[in-house]
């Protein structure tokens, strides 16, 4: 079973991801994913640096996230520059999650041999962009799982955890799809301005019945 997994900017995807990873799920993390294709001298950095120039590049050869990040989303830049570094990146990113996906089937299959038959693979994709690259990313989802947390509890959080300033927040968000698109490839919401206990619990309600086990 394929899961995709996706939420607006610090609304809490990660913490949902990994408490679906101690259930038993496989995940894959599309923004793990878009660090490595662009490690040194993987081809989407030889890519960004002909699209966006070699001020992309740190004197290291690394990319300049800071630098990217500000043309890409400060609510200045070009209009059409993450679509440009969208168009390099995603089809790599898609490829190594196809990868990625190939090898825990080997994995499973595997095990299923062994002992454990009765248990489910489940691949979770976490996606933060699914709502904007519904229509183009090669994967189907048995169920699309969304995890909502209001505006303002995401703009603290991204101050707090990821050192970016309100604006910074703010620009990030209105980059991304609307809680309204989201909702609507969702057959499940999270909600995560709820206490993380009743979170956690509620990630474990979900997860049981598509890992094959019975709920509590
Ligand atoms: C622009 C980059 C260099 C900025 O790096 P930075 O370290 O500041 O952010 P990081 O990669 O950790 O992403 C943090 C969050 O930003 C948001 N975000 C990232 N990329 C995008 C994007 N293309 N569009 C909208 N939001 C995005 C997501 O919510 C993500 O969880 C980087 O985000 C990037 O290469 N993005 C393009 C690849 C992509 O689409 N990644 C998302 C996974 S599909
Ligand atoms: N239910 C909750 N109650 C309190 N804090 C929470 C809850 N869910 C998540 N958080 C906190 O919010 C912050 C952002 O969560 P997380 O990193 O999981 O979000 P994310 O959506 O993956 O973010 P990003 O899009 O930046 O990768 C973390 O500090 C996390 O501990």
């Amino acid at each position: 079973m394929r899961i995709g997994l996706t939420g607006g900017i610090a609304a809490g995807k990660s913490t949902v991801a990994a408490r679906m990873k101690e259930d038993g799920a496989h995940v894959i993390d599309y923004d793990a994913l878009a660090r490595e294709v662009v490690k040194p001298h993987a081809p989407a950095l030889e890519r960004i640096a002909q699209e966006f120039g070699p001020d992309a590049l740190n004197a290291d050869g690394t990319l300049d996230r800071a630098w990217l990040a500000r043309h890409v989303f400060a609510t200045d830049a070009d209009p059409h520059a993450l679509e440009r570094l969208n168009a390099i990146e995603h089809p790599y990113i898609y490829r190594a999650a196809e990868e990625q996906e190939r090898q825990f089937l080997r994995e499973y299959e595997q095990c299923a041999n062994g002992r454990d038959k009765a248990r489910q693979l489940v691949v979770v994709h976490d996606i933060p962009l699914l709502a904007d690259v519904f229509n183009t990313i090669p994967f189907h989802f048995d169920h699309i799982v969304t995890v909502e947390a209001d505006e303002a509890t995401r703009v603290r959080r991204m101050m707090e955890t990821r050192a970016m300033s309100e604006q910074q927040a703010l620009d990030r968000i209105a980059h991304q799809a609307s809680d309204q698109r989201r909702r609507a490839i969702s057959d499940t919401l999270i909600d995560a301005s709820q206490p993380m206990d009743a979170m956690l619990k509620q990630v474990d309600r979900i997860m049981a019945p598509w890992l094959g086990r019975q709920t509590d």
